[in-house]
């Protein structure tokens, strides 16, 4: 494992730290407000080693360049009071509030429509850069800035067109505005929605070519039909109030979500393949991730009714974009209404758009003056505290700095240079000592939630830490937030860092509680084990479930490297790289040939076996790490080979 430490000596600006507090909840003050730095040049941002980079980087990203060692610190080294305005570059139209908060405080040029190399030229003047779905922010834009770019602004939701790992790299962190244009989001849905079933926008256009086609144009009523959300989240339980209020009957399919809060507002909980079968409208609101990428392909299109419509206001890759054009030729689908598209925008030829059952609209989900000027609010605030060294909630790349550095209220008897010190020295033992616990409690926590189906929705879950150590000797906030970041990041478009990983579990209603163990023996090292609970679900792999009927994982670290020690109540040990196929099987020779038998022929690379089994020729739990994505044929292979009774496929 690589454990080599930045040694970057780096000045703090004190007063910028100090300005940090409740940073998230206040409107940033005037720069002019802030009195000259106080620095101490002995200051060594030793937390910023190795394993905090790995803090804010995919785990696959452990080795971070040495451009990333270099420009770390300038997340919280601020310029000092005599360096001239901040120069912000406003790259897509954003709201006059917005624009007015900039003013007061930085230089702001606004160009709209610019070419890369335009952008490229410009760039190199600018300490940041705000922008909306429109403008590509890839590893360029940062090679082109020489360094000067500190942040980079996306006035929405989705960072999609952003490269984080680039802005990360070059020391720029990244901030989006998450929850101001939720509403609009839904509006739109809802627009698409009646617009589609009482084809408005193709009576339009035909009125507008001289023809009065009153026959032509019958729509379909939407009091009394099943409408499905997909993605019951902040968009999703918007439309579902709305939908209701039409006389709808609403269900949602989200595995994550709770099934009390759907309830209360009167909507039902279902399967994924229930919701499709009941449908007579789908409206999508999932992120797009490796797991919902093409959740709709053919072989969910076979299973909905015949003449559904689908509504998509979530991502174009969502829908598997070719399927949906068989859908509708076959007239599975009988109509669609599309916000979001694969490609954006999409060619003069595309398919889809041209298609007459498609109402299509070019990305317009945020676009009402209201979420634009929220938007615009939210942004500016957060790029303007951001350049005073700030770390905002909404800070999508910030490293796992301390909440408590941020927080912690300077009026305590310590002062806030030696509290600072302190936190520092601390998080430099803590975080070499914790390394490889770390990456185990992310890989848990992305593990346990790729086992939930659904039941009462992630609410409660549980880390317990099995160690020789007392409290005071185990710092285990870290591991707390990398659990978090682990469960929540493979379900949602959110950047879980230090700063924000209890606000955005809260926002989600999850409840992460944390138990010790304490174990006899040498406290040498920092943990023996962590293992993940989450209450009140259903397991897509039943095995999981232990006897109290909680998912439970269990990891520890072997050799610096971490491993899967326990699933419910089997015991497996398998290093947590890579995929893993996770079966349950009765107990019998073979099982292990014909399963790498399966995945060899599809040219999987099966990295290790493990078997743990309760008692011979019972049952046996099999942990196979694989280093290729399985095709769905391979996995179905495996699936239907009779001794095999339960199966999952796991990204780790
Ligand atoms: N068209 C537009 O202009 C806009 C589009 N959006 C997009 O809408 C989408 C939803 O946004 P929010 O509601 O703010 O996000 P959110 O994170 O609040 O909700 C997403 C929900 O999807 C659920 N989910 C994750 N994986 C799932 C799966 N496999 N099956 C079912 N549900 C799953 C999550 O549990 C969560 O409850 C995002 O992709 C966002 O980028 C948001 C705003 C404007
Ligand atoms: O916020 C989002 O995720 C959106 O999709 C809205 O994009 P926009 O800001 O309108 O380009």
């Amino acid at each position: 494992m690589h454990t080599s430490e930045s040694k970057q000596a780096a000045t703090v600006h004190f007063q910028d730290l100090r300005a940090c507090h409740g940073a998230t909840l206040t409107r940033p003050t005037p720069m002019a407000a802030s009195t000259g730095p106080i620095v101490d040049p002995s200051l060594r941002l030793r937390h910023f080693s190795s394993l905090s980079r790995r803090l804010f980087l995919a785990p696959s990203r452990l080795h971070a360049s040495p451009i990333l060692r270099h420009r770390l610190p300038r997340f919280v080294a601020m310029a000092g009071g005599s360096d001239p305005k901040p120069r912000v570059l406003v790259a897509e139209k954003l709201g006059e509030a917005g624009m007015e908060l900039l003013k007061g405080e930085v230089d702001v040029e606004c160009s709209y429509n610019l070419s890369p190399e335009e952008l490229h030229s410009k760039i190199a003047l600018c300490d940041a850069l705000i922008v909306r779905s429109g403008t590509k922010v890839g590893r360029d834009v940062f090679e082109s800035s020489g360094g000067r770019l500190r942040v980079v602004g996306r006035a929405g939701v989705g960072i999609d067109n952003v490269d984080l790992a680039a802005a990360t790299e070059h020391g720029c962190l990244v901030v989006n505005a998450p929850t101001a244009n939720t509403v609009a989001a839904a509006e739109h849905g809802i627009a698409l929605l009646t617009a589609m079933a009482r084809n408005i926008a193709r009576s339009d256009a035909s009125m507008k070519s001289g023809k009065w086609e009153r026959n032509k144009y019958v729509g379909v009523s939407l009091v009394g039909k099943t409408l499905a959300i997909l993605g019951f989240g902040k968009v999703g339980s918007e439309v579902a109030r709305r939908a209701k209020g039409l006389g709808m009957h609403v269900i949602a399919h989200d595995p994550y979500a709770a099934a009390d809060r759907a309830h209360a507002i009167g909507v039902e909980l279902v399967t994924f393949d229930e919701a499709l079968a009941r449908a007579d409208f789908i409206s999508l609101h999932m992120p797009l991730t490796p797991s919902t990428s093409k959740i709709l392909n053919d072989e969910a299109f076979a299973k909905m009714k015949n003449g559904v419509r689908i509504i998509n206001v979530a991502r174009g890759g969502v829908i598997d974009e070719e399927a949906l054009l068989r859908a509708l030729d076959s007239g599975v689908v009988s109509q669609a209404a599309l916000d979001v598209f694969t490609r954006e925008p999409p060619s003069a030829q595309d398919k889809l758009v041209l298609n007459e059952k498609v109402t299509v609209t070019p990305h317009l989900g945020a676009s009402t003056v209201e979420a634009q000027e929220e938007v615009a609010i939210e942004i500016a605030e957060a790029v303007l505290g951001a350049l005073k060294g700030e770390l905002a909630s909404t800070a999508v790349n910030a490293p796992m700095v301390p909440a408590e550095m941020l927080i912690k209220d300077a009026a305590t008897d310590m002062s806030p240079l030696k509290f600072l010190t302190d936190m520092l020295t601390l998080t430099h033992e803590v975080m070499s000592e914790l390394a490889p616990f770390v990456v185990l409690a992310e890989k848990l926590g992305r593990l346990a939630i790729q086992l939930v189906a659904g039941g009462s929705g992630v609410k409660s879950v549980k880390v317990t830490y099995t160690s020789a150590r007392t409290s005071g000797d185990l710092d285990t906030r870290l591991l707390r937030a990398m659990v978090t970041k682990g469960l929540i990041e493979p379900i949602s478009d959110a950047h879980v860092n230090l700063v924000n990983a209890d606000f955005i579990a809260r926002k989600r209603g999850i409840r992460i509680s944390e138990e010790r163990v304490y174990l006899d023996g040498s406290p040498e090292d920092p943990i023996e084990s962590i293992m993940v609970h989450i209450a009140n679900v259903e397991s897509k792999f039943p095995t999981a479930m232990s006897g109290t009927g909680e998912i439970t994982v269990e990891g520890k670290v072997k050799d610096g490297i971490p491993h899967l020690t326990k699933v419910g109540s089997f015991q497996v040990d398998a290093s947590m790289e890579g995929s893993l196929i996770l079966c349950r099987q009765v107990d019998q020779p073979g099982m292990i040939g014909f399963v790498g038998g399966i995945l060899g022929d599809q040219n999987v690379n099966v990295s290790y076996m493990s078997v743990g089994r309760i008692a011979p020729r019972k049952h046996a739990v099999m942990a196979i790490g694989v280093d290729d994505e399985p095709s769905n044929e391979a996995l179905k292979k495996i699936g239907d080979i009779p001794a095999i009774e339960e199966f999952v496929f796991l990204k780790l």
